[in-house]
């Protein structure tokens, strides 16, 4: 196969790599060696594929060491290959994804989030529109394991409820589907973690900033990204003002 088009790759890479994390996951291995299995896996099958498709672009993975010529490079391709990794190793989970993301002289300009249990891709080359929000309270998407303090004293404040669940690009992918509403996260993340989520989230019109409000940035020399607000574009000042005066 072959693809001109960077939009159509990234769809496909994650639909590979989600397929061989499907057929990881039949194999019998469970805990850590589950969870090492898919991470090498999936990482093997997209650093294969990018390879073969994009030799010429530099590539950022959280499974991988950094090579720093991507620094000064043009086209990074910013991938996680198992986000919530956790929740993978723990069937019959769903709240698992593929992050594949590339990122252009500057900017976020493709995303596909797969979530192979579900059956599902989101993408910038299929955005979804959120649609207007229904009556009832606000709905927060947390990290299951470890969600910002503040988050408690936040959903307080505007009468939200918390909906934990795993991977960032799952929370991501439920404020684009409307299970939620807002998605906040402080205390430590990396870029990996949300580019491809992010650039699908803007696809679909909502709002996406670091939690205080601050534009995000990727490609960074240090790709150290330790919090992320994605939510209805009406409803980012409101958390955004809330989390910058609790984060000082
Ligand atoms: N405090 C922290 N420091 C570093 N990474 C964090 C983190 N909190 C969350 N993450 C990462 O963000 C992703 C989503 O986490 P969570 O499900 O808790 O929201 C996970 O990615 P991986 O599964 O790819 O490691 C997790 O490792
Ligand atoms: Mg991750």
């Amino acid at each position: 196969m072959t693809f001109a088009d960077d939009g159509a790759l990234a769809v496909w890479l994650a639909e590979q790599a989600g397929t061989e994390l499907l057929e990881v996951r039949r194999g019998g291995l469970e805990g850590k060696a589950l969870k090492d299995a898919g991470d090498a896996a999936s990482q093997a099958v997209l650093a294969r594929l990018l390879a073969e498709h994009r030799p010429d672009d530099a590539v950022l993975s959280e499974e991988a060491a950094d090579d720093r010529v991507r620094v000064s490079a043009e086209r990074v391709w910013i991938i996680d290959p198992l986000d919530g990794t956790r929740e993978f190793s723990e069937p019959p989970r769903d709240d698992w994804a593929v992050h594949v993301a590339l990122w252009e002289r500057g900017d976020l300009t493709v995303g596909a989030v797969a979530q192979p249990a579900l059956g599902e891709i989101f993408s910038t080359a299929s955005p979804l529109s959120v649609p207007p929000r229904r009556d009832g309270p606000v709905r927060i998407a947390v990290s299951r394991s470890r969600p910002p303090a503040f988050v408690g004293e936040l959903a307080e404040e505007i009468g939200a409820e918390l909906v934990p669940m795993g991977s960032a690009g799952v929370k991501v992918m439920s404020v684009v589907r409307d299970l939620t509403d807002v998605y906040v996260h402080a205390g430590g993340q990396y870029e990996w973690d949300s580019a491809a989520p992010v650039a699908v989230a803007r696809a679909a019109g909502l709002s996406t900033s670091r939690a205080d409000g601050s534009p995000l940035e990727y490609n960074r020399e240090n790709p150290w990204l330790p919090d992320l607000l994605v939510c209805r574009p009406e409803l980012a000042e409101t958390v955004a003002t809330f989390v910058a005066s609790r984060l000082g």
